[in-house]
């Protein structure tokens, strides 16, 4: 549950003070100075100090992660230890700057030292091993442009930017032809397994008959569920070009007979009826508060009584991942130009305004990637 919000004068007040006071300490450069030489505050300050530097330098790092991603450096040592100049010829680099590179990569436990060649470091290899990070690492390149001023993009409210146009629909709800919806539905295919592998963990789906996901892409969410589910029947509703690539999906992995395609739009065809399990995976946070109530409440009039829908997606105020919620989420879909990370408390109370009667949150392994909440008819 997120952090309720102080309420109380007296503990308000309390609170003010406090804030006031530890502010005041932990700007004083004196105070700096001996916490840093002090050995019982040492650990303390040295942690606080590389927090903060890393946040001063967050770019400089995801750029050396884009340079790992961009040249193959890390698939390249997927194959095992290499030297430098081996790898230089292999990525297309100069000897100085492949080792300015591999240094960097391994001061951020991307690649580590092995005597006189490189390997992959510990979060390199978590990285290759979970699909999609390395696309959202390239496709990054569209929301930094956007970020370039950032102040600008708060002050026109967001939008207007390349990751506007890169996802169409954020702005022109039904529109996107086959060539204009495929970047996007791509990435999303590739970063799906990381959503999916949580949420399937997280809930039952056998206890349904029917699964109707909304906003389902092209079908790598459906997919999942259809390989671990076997006696559900499945449907995707999304807009028709993106429909047409779930259709293909489906009868290249032999699902043809088991799945349903609904081309449309939510904001303007009504919900497909006669399925007892809705989804929404990484959709409602996509769209600002009256267009994500309108599609919760066509959904709890879609679904019969007993019938249930499933939502799944980062969640800001996430305990031990705020910063994926408000501040990635949060700068991502301003630049965007529609929808806002939301927390737990906050979709709950957004689906009892919808009608939805018993909501509860599904514990997730790695609530970074995603949560789930679940709402009964
Ligand atoms: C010594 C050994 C062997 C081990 C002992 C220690 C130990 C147990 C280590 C654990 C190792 C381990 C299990 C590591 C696991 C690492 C994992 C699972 C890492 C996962 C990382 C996930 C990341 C970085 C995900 C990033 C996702 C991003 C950036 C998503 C972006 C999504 C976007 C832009 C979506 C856009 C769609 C829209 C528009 C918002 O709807
Ligand atoms: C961020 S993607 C998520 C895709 C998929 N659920 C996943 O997690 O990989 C959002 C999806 O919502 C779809 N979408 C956006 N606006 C829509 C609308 N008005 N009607 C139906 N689908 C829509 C997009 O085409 C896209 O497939």
């Amino acid at each position: 549950m997120s952090k309720p919000v102080l309420r109380n004068p007296i503990l308000l007040s309390a609170r003010t003070s406090w804030l006031a006071w530890r502010n005041r300490l932990l700007a004083s450069s004196r105070f700096q100075r001996f916490a840093a030489r002090c050995w019982l505050t040492r650990p303390i300050a040295r942690s606080r100090a590389r927090g903060l530097f890393d946040l001063v330098a967050g770019f400089v790092y995801s750029q050396t992660l884009a340079a790992c991603i961009a040249t193959g450096l890390l698939d390249r040592l997927g194959g095992g230890p290499q030297t430098c100049d081996a790898l230089a010829a292999q990525i297309d680099l100069p000897p100085e700057g492949t080792l300015r590179l591999l240094r960097a990569a391994a001061a951020l436990q991307l690649v580590e030292r092995l005597g006189d060649a490189w390997v992959l470091g510990s979060a390199g290899a978590a990285l290759r091993g979970n699909g999609g990070i390395a696309e959202m690492v390239a496709h990054h390149g569209l929301l930094y442009a956007d970020l370039a001023d950032p102040v600008a993009l708060l002050r026109r409210g967001g939008g207007g930017g390349a990751l506007a146009g890169y996802w169409g629909y954020a702005e022109a709800p039904g529109a996107g032809d086959a060539e204009s919806v495929a970047p996007y539905s791509r990435l999303m295919a590739a970063s799906q397994p990381l959503v999916a592998a949580q949420t399937l963990d997280a809930y039952r789906f056998a206890r349904h008959r029917r699964m109707l996901d909304i906003g389902g892409g092209e079908g790598g969410f459906v997919a999942s569920v259809a390989a671990r589910v076997a006696s559900l029947e499945l449907a995707v509703f999304d807009l028709p070009a993106v429909g047409e690539r779930a259709r293909a999906r489906f009868v290249a992995a032999g699902l043809a007979g088991r799945t349903t395609i609904h081309p449309g739009s939510f904001r303007s065809d009504p919900v497909p009826r006669g399925y007892d399990l809705i989804t929404l995976v990484r959709v409602l946070h996509d769209h600002d508060d009256s267009v994500a109530l309108a599609l919760l409440r066509a959904i709890h009039a879609a679904l019969p009584p007993g019938g249930r829908l499933l939502i799944a997606e980062p969640m800001a105020q996430t305990p031990g991942a705020e910063p994926a919620g408000d501040a990635y989420f949060g700068l991502y879909l301003l630049a965007m130009g529609s929808g806002r990370p939301r927390s737990e408390t906050e979709i709950r109370a957004m689906l009892r305004t919808a009608g939805f009667s018993r909501t509860r949150l599904l514990p997730t392994a790695l609530p970074i990637t995603c949560r789930v909440v679940i709402a009964d008819r």
